[in-house]
């Protein structure tokens, strides 16, 4: 009876490939397990029935922490407002056809940023079914992939039941993101609005593919700063195609081809051919929540003929034995490979990211900026030099000091198995970081400036009598 109400008749245009629509996941074999009455997260939002709007808005504590209300339990009962996946409460969207890219989804009404737009349903399973269906579906030839992680040991397939959500494409310059919300005791993944939408606006998130193998498949999502392949952030695609940072003298960039610019090089000039069809595995994690979505892609066409080489100049970090984020795997992977990618908390990721990131802004070789000055004769530009570098060491302080601050809240957050780190942490560590980028620039500013524009020699005394 539950799944019958699940199951809605939407009119979907011509072209569309059949699916069931649902609104809300539907789990093969496990009944949706009763939460006990003491584990039942009650908010403390106090009702006030001259304020009706207020009933559990962004202040309510479970808001707060990504938990829906539990009808019943709610101080604000029927007023609560934080009922949206139970409720449907989903931001008006349109289907459309793309060019090259498929069906995707538009808005269809302005939307707010932070809007809650739409819930990602799809069928509940398990990491071996997930495996089992994408090499099912790549044996039927279907190209658009829908399955994507729920956690470490369960996916969410949208393929053959899903909502709208199952439309939106891949951009490199999105304007939602998908994050992790407990619902009834349940894990569910909404998509969310990052910035104001404009009506009639296509929508689509950063699927941040982890590349695990097969071709390189192109990114048509037309950003311009895309990466030009999806998948093409991740480790494994990096150390695949041999993109190293800067200076590392290990290999050659040059000699492996891989980026593809679009302005160069016409989509029309690439020649696609069945015979190139291959296998391609990936996962779809989310920089923002922090989730760890896996997208099982199959038969992408690769491309024959040459692409340019061109450095993209990405950062690498070093690969480290045991790093979550470290593995690749080209070709078919292993069961192994695959429960690898995998068995990392979602906050362990945000964690080990951060991490990455402070390990990639400290571990850096840097200018120093005292020495350097030493090297001018100027005074003043001694001066300005190392008063630049003072200003870079505390903003590194600064930076390492925030680390230290938001480590607890990150590990909590692993602890409590959410996903997404509260938005004041989340500001803080981007603030700081960007004092130190901008101490960074400052540093590195002055040095250029006073070696192409040295200020004229005056009677300034000698700094080194
Ligand atoms: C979840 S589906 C999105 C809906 C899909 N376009 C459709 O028609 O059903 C994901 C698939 O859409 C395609 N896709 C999404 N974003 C893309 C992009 N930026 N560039 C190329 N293909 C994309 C890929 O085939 C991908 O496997």
């Amino acid at each position: 009876m539950e799944l019958e109400l699940n199951r809605i008749n939407v009119k979907l245009p011509e072209g569309v490939a059949p699916f069931t629509h649902i609104t809300r996941n539907e789990r093969s074999g496990r009944k949706q397990i009763k939460k006990k009455e003491e584990d039942i997260a009650v908010c403390e939002c106090k009702f006030d029935p001259g304020k009706p709007e207020l009933a559990c808005e962004e202040r309510c504590l479970n808001v707060l922490t990504n938990t829906e209300c539990t009808p019943g339990y709610c101080p604000c009962g029927s007023y609560c407002k934080n009922q949206r996946f139970q409720k449907s409460e989903y931001a008006k969207t349109k289907l459309f056809k793309t060019e090259g890219r498929g069906w995707g989804l538009l808005a269809d009404e302005n939307i707010k940023a932070g809007k809650f737009i739409i819930e990602y349903c799809g069928e509940v399973i398990s990491s071996d079914e997930a495996k089992l269906r994408s090499q099912t579906y790549e044996a039927q030839d279907l190209r658009d992939a829908y399955i994507i992680s729920l956690n470490a040991n369960y996916y969410i397939d949208a393929t053959r039941k899903g909502s709208l959500g199952r439309f939106i494409n891949h951009s490199c310059q999105p304007n939602c993101e998908t994050r992790k919300w407990t619902v009834l005791g349940e894990t569910r993944v909404g998509i969310f609005a990052t910035q104001d939408i404009y009506v009639g606006t296509e929508l689509a998130y950063d699927y941040n593919f982890e590349w695990y193998g097969g071709v390189n498949v192109r990114c048509l999502c037309g950003a311009p700063n895309c990466s030009i392949f999806l998948g093409a952030k991740s480790q494994g695609f990096q150390e695949h195609n041999h993109v190293w940072e800067d200076g590392d003298d290990r290999y050659t960039v040059d000699e492996f081809p891989l980026y593809d610019s679009a302005e160069d090089e016409p989509l029309d000039k690439v020649k696609v051919t069945d015979s190139t069809i291959q296998e391609t595995l990936m996962t779809v994690k989310t920089e923002s929540s922090g989730l760890n979505n896996i997208c099982f892609g199959y038969k992408y066409k690769s491309f024959s003929g040459s692409v340019s080489a061109r450095a993209t100049g990405n950062v690498k970090s070093e690969v480290k034995e045991g790093d979550q984020n470290a593995i690749i795997v080209s070709g078919p992977r292993t069961n192994d490979d695959f429960n690898n990618g995998l068995d990392t908390s979602s906050a362990k990721r945000a964690a080990k990211r951060l991490s990455n990131r402070k390990q990639k802004l400290f571990g850096r070789r840097q200018v120093n900026g005292k020495r350097v000055a030493q090297l001018f004769a100027s005074k003043k530009v001694q001066d300005e030099l190392i008063k630049c570098e003072e200003e870079r060491s505390l903003a590194t302080t600064k930076l390492d000091s925030v680390y230290d601050e938001i480590r607890p809240a990150i590990e909590q957050r692993e602890r409590d198995s959410l996903g997404s780190l509260p938005t004041n942490v989340a500001e803080k560590w981007i603030e700081a970081s960007c004092s130190k980028l901008k101490a960074d620039f400052d540093l590195y500013f002055a040095v250029v400036k006073n070696v192409v524009c040295p200020p004229p020699l005056t009677n300034e005394p000698n700094p080194d009598p």
